[in-house]
C-alpha cells in the first residue's frame, strides 16, 4: 500500500534525481515529520537492531534538545591537521545547501555529527583507530526533541533505491515504537589499570617548574585509566546511568562499530545559533560535600581560593580575547559562579556574544580550540608541553565533539568526563590544569574525582 507519506518521498527523490542531473552530484534528500512523545533512550535502544555500531546520542543539560541518530547516509572525515574543521564545514555545505527538504522549518533539517581528536599533531597509538581526526556522520534516520516537540527525520540520495526507501519508511516505523529492553546484569569490574602514579606526580613537577621559569602559565595534563570488565561493556546501560546520575551535563555516544566513545561533559565549547554565540568558562575544581553546609564551605573555598581562580581566570582572558577577534559584544559576568555536578564543582563563567553572517561555526570552533581549560596557556607552548610529557594518546577525549546544520548554527561541547568502550574494557580520561604552585599530590586527587562519573556509569567506584 503507498500512504501519502510514502507519495510524498517519492516525489521529492524524483525531483531530486533531476536536480543531480543538473549539477552532476547527488542530491540529498531530507524528510522530517513531527511524531508523538517518545523516550529519547527508548529510541536510542531500539535502533541498535538496524544499526548496530552506527548510533549517535546527544542531550543538553536541560534536555530542551536532544537528539539520536542512526545509520549512516555519508560520513564526512579528515585526517592531519590541515584545516580539519573548515574541511567538514565546506564539504558539508557542498551537499546541505543543495538538499531538498518536505518541510521549511528551518529548526528541523539534516544535521551532521561528530567529533574531532584534541591534537592532530600528537603522535598516534592504535587505541583510537576508529575515531579519525575529524569525522562527522549524516545519519539515515534520525529522532530529535527540541523544547518537547519530537522529530523524525529519514536522510536519502537521489540515488538511492526505491527497495531502499521502503525499508528505511518501515524501519521508521518500527523504531518510532522504542525499545524498552532493560539489562539487569552489568558486567563488574576486574581490574583497574593507570600508570605509575608517582610517574604523573613527577610529570605534573617538571611542568610546574617550567611555569615558575616564566616558561608559561598553565598547561593542562591528563592521566588514562584503563578499566578491565569480566564481560562486554554495554553501551545502552551506561547511556542510561549517565542520563540518571549526571543530568546537569551533556550526554554523548558516539559509536564507532564495536568501539564506543561516551560521556557527560558539563563543559560547552561553543554554540552559535544564527548571529548569537555562547561559550563557557570552565575550570577550578572542588569536591562535593556530603552535607548542605559541607558543599557551601567548599564551595565558597573554591570561590576564594587563588590558585584555582587563577587557573580559571586564564580561560575567562583567552575565550573572550578569541572571540572578540570575529564577535562584538563579548560579555561575561564579572565574577565566576559555581558548577555543580553529582561528583564535583567547578568555577564557571558564561560567554556571550554577537557575530556577522560571515563567521561560521568552524571559524568559531578553530579559534576556541584548545582553550586553556584542556590545553594550556600559551596555547602553542602547552600544546607542545602536552605532546612531549603526557604519556597517552587523548584521541578524541578533550576534544570539541558536536553537530552542525544547514543554516551552519550548531554546537560543540568539550568532550571530558568521558570513556572509549572497547569490548570488555573502557579507557577513561581525566585532567587537571596545572599552574605555577599546583600541588602534584592535590591534582592527583583532582583527575581522581574527575574518573568517578564514568566510573560510577560504568557499575563501581572501585579505584585502585
Ligand atoms: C581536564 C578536565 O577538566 C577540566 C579541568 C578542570 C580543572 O583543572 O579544574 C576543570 C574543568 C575542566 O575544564 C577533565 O575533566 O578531564
Ligand atoms: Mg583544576
Amino acid at each position: 500500500m503507498i500512504t501519502k507519506q510514502f507519495h510524498h518521498i517519492l516525489g521529492l527523490w524524483e525531483e531530486a534525481k533531476v536536480k543531480a542531473s543538473n549539477i552532476n552530484q547527488p542530491v540529498l534528500i531530507s524528510y522530517t515529520e513531527k511524531v508523538d512523545q517518545l523516550d529519547p533512550l527508548k529510541y536510542f535502544k531500539a535502533s541498535a537492531r538496524h544499526f548496530p555500531g552506527q548510533r549517535f546520542y546527544w542531550s543538553n543539560p536541560t534536555k530542551s534538545h536532544v537528539m539520536v541518530g542512526a545509520g549512516v547516509a555519508k560520513e564526512f572525515t579528515a585526517n592531519g591537521t590541515q584545516e580539519r574543521f573548515h574541511g567538514i564545514e565546506k564539504e558539508w555545505k557542498r551537499f546541505s545547501g543543495q538538499s531538498l527538504k518536505n518541510q521549511d522549518n528551518q529548526k528541523i533539517g539534516p544535521v551532521i555529527y561528530g567529533g574531532f581528536s584534541f591534537d592532530p599533531k600528537k603522535e598516534k597509538t592504535k587505541l583510537w583507530d576508529n575515531f579519525a581526526d575529524a569525522l562527522f556522520v549524516l545519519p539515515t534516520i534520525m529522532f530529535t526533541s527540541i523544547d518537547n516537540e519530537n522529530y523524525m527525520t529519514i536522510n536519502y540520495w537521489s540515488d538511492s533505491e526505491e527497495s531502499h526507501l521502503q525499508e528505511l519508511m518501515r524501519i521508521k516505523e518500527e523504531l518510532g515504537k522504542g525499545s524498552s529492553i532493560s539489562h539487569a546484569f552489568a558486567p563488574e569490574i576486574v581490574k583497574c589499570l593507570e600508570m605509575d602514579p608517582n610517574d604523573w606526580k613527577e610529570s605534573i613537577q617538571t611542568v610546574t617548574n617550567r611555569i615558575s621559569d616564566g616558561v608559561m602559565d598553565k598547561v593542562v595534563l591528563a592521566r588514562e585509566l584503563r578499566v578491565l570488565f569480566n564481560d562486554e561493556i554495554n553501551v545502552d546501560h551506561v547511556l542510561e546511568n549517565l542520563l540518571e546520575e549526571q543530568s546537569n551535563s551533556y550526554l554523548f555516544t558516539v559509536e564507532r562499530g564495536s568501539d564506543c566513545f561516551i560521556g557527560a561533559t558539563p563543559e560547552q565549547l561553543v554554540k552559535k545559533d544564527s548571529n548569537h554565540v555562547h561559550s563557557m568558562c570552565l575550570a577550578g575544581s572542588i569536591g562535593r560535600g556530603a552535607t548542605l553546609q559541607e558543599d557551601e564551605k567548599l564551595g565558597k573555598n573554591l570561590l576564594t581560593d587563588n590558585k584555582n581562580i587563577h587557573e580559571h581566570e586564564l580561560v575567562v582572558q583567552m575565550i573572550k580575547s578569541a572571540l572578540q577577534e570575529v564577535c562584538h559584544d563579548v560579555t561575561t559576568p564579572t565574577e565566576p559562579n559555581l558548577y555543580k555536578m553529582k561528583h564535583i564543582q567547578h568555577l564557571h563563567t558564561p560567554v556571550t556574544a554577537n557575530t556577522g553572517k560571515e563567521v561560521t561555526l568552524a571559524d568559531l570552533v578553530n579559534l576556541l580550540h584548545p582553550t586553556p581549560a584542556l590545553g594550556g596557556y600559551p596555547r602553542e607552548i602547552s600544546m607542545e608541553t602536552i605532546r612531549e610529557v603526557e604519556k597517552l594518546d587523548r584521541g578524541w577525549y578533550a576534544g570539541p565533539l558536536g553537530w552542525m546544520d544547514e543554516q551552519n548554527d550548531g554546537e560543540f561541547i568539550v568532550a571530558i568526563r568521558s570513556g572509549l568502550l572497547q569490548g570488555k574494557e573502557a579507557s577513561l580520561f581525566a585532567g587537571c590544569g596545572i599552574v605555577g604552585d599546583s600541588d602534584p599530590e592535590s591534582e592527583y586527587r583532582e583527575t581522581q574525582m574527575k574518573f568517578r562519573p564514568m566510573l560510577s556509569a560504568l557499575g563501581g567506584i572501585k579505584e585502585s
